[in-house]
């Protein structure tokens, strides 16, 4: 498997590189070369499979012999140990649960599994990788639990001071060890340009032999396409998916599934205020701001790193994209009232981000009341005790052991200013 920079299609690295890596110098992101499609043979068997066994095929397809068959099912089977339930509400309404990892947000796919592919491509080295990731809510939790105590590896996580809820918090700053957090002093947006930054300052990059586990690794999508095709396989006609999203780095993964042949009725994306793709399908015009703070946190993203690798796939013609992908987006108070509906209408508790993508399947359904919708649950409501109390009383929400222990640890971070010197500076000092 080889794949190349959207920004110079000549210049191939292969995988290892490309994951290791994370961000080519060039500021663009990594894409394969080739998407092999699935073979009858998947097709004729797919719907009987176990979760696991159904994954190990389409990644060993997609990855084309880049490691030996028992390693890769071996990381598969190990990362992904946990299900992907669909829970149906009504004929029309799906909700596709991807908290049911350790850290009870769909990111605990992706990092479980890019957690494991790095450990394995760095097993020779003896220099240690350090992991920078941003995160407005999820991202940061999950590579924390994913990493943590990994022999080899550090991980630095940046965060936005104040717009992570608090268990949210907790999950990222909680864990000591080989995990640092940096508290920011601005938005999602100032941490994720100051990782990019920190990337493409080769000094920086080598001296502390950066890696990402955010979305701009190619590595993260992988296993995140795996959650569609056990979704899909459950219905007899392809079903709407509905994708709650900030830096739509869920929905990229979806685009790769059907380009391996995996069939969709359409695709929705849901945003909160930060809208811009939602703008740009509806307009043609992409024009990335400043993200605003919202009650569906792990969404606020105003320079959505993947839109890259959506424009790369649809061939740069927006035309096509605005065919395939429906945007909406909603504010705060149509969220808070989406939570009390779903509760009184199916009697299911709905975190902030699926009620944003309850609301978006609703406004499909009003032009298309036949269709079948799956909406991601994104994480499980009680990461967000604040928003789902006030709405709901906090007798509503059952909160799991994993989540409620974190209640009494102590948050230990490092304040820093939303400055690139400042990080370069800190990654200078703590080269390791
Ligand atoms: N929604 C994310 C933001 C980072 O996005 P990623 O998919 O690139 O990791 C979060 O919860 O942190």
């Amino acid at each position: 498997m080889r794949l190349y920079s959207t920004n110079s299609p000549d210049s191939l690295v292969d995988f290892g590189e490309a994951v290791l890596r994370s961000l080519p110098a060039d500021n663009g992101l990594y894409m394969p070369e080739t998407i092999p499609q699935l073979g009858d043979d998947f097709w004729a068997t797919w719907k009987t499979l176990d979760f696991q066994e159904m994954a190990c095929r389409v990644v060993s397809t997609l990855l084309q012999g880049v490691m030996p068959e028992d390693d890769l099912r071996a990381i598969v089977c190990d990362a992904l140990n946990f299900p992907a339930p669909v829970v149906k509400l009504d004929e029309q309404h799906h909700v596709l649960e991807l908290f049911h990892g350790p850290t009870l947000a769909f990111k605990d796919f992706g990092a479980r599994f890019m957690a494991r592919v790095m450990a394995w491509l760095n097993k020779d080295s003896d220099q240690p990788l350090t992991v920078l990731v941003a995160t407005s809510g999820d991202t940061g939790g999950a590579v924390a639990h994913a990493f943590h105590n990994v022999p080899g590896t550090r991980v630095i996580i940046l965060y936005p001071s104040g717009k992570v809820s608090g268990l949210q918090e907790k999950q990222l700053t909680a864990l000591g060890g080989n995990i640092t957090a940096l508290e920011i002093d601005g938005s999602f947006d100032d941490c994720q340009r100051m990782v990019k930054s920190a990337f493409l300052d080769k000094e920086t990059a080598k001296a502390c032999n950066l890696t990402s586990a955010n979305s701009i690794n190619i590595s993260r999508l992988i296993p995140q396409m795996l959650y569609y095709f056990e979704a899909a396989r459950q219905f007899d006609k392809p079903p709407v998916f509905v994708i709650p999203s900030g830096n739509f780095g869920n929905l990229t993964a979806l685009l790769l599934a059907t380009r391996m042949g995996l069939q969709v009725g359409h695709i929705v994306a849901a945003t909160n205020a930060n809208d811009v793709v939602p703008q740009y399908l509806s307009s043609s015009s992409y024009e990335p701001r400043a993200s605003v703070a919202t009650i569906s946190n792990a969404m606020d993203v105003g320079a959505p790193s993947n839109f890259a690798r959506m424009v790369e796939i649809f061939g740069d013609d927006w035309k096509s994209m605005a065919a395939a992908i429906s945007g909406y987006a909603f504010d705060d108070r149509q969220t808070r009232a989406a939570i009390h509906e779903v509760k009184d209408r199916f009697g299911y508790v709905i975190d902030p981000h699926g009620a944003v993508g309850y609301l978006a399947a609703e406004a499909w359904l009003t032009q298309h009341p036949d269709d079948t919708t799956v909406i991601l649950e994104t994480a499980h409501p009680a990461k967000f005790p604040e928003t789902m109390h006030e709405e709901l009383g906090a007798d509503a929400i059952d909160v799991p052991e994993r989540l409620a222990c974190l209640a009494d640890e102590e948050k230990v971070s490092i304040p820093m200013a939303a400055e690139e010197a400042a990080l370069k500076a800190w990654l200078a000092a703590n080269p390791a």
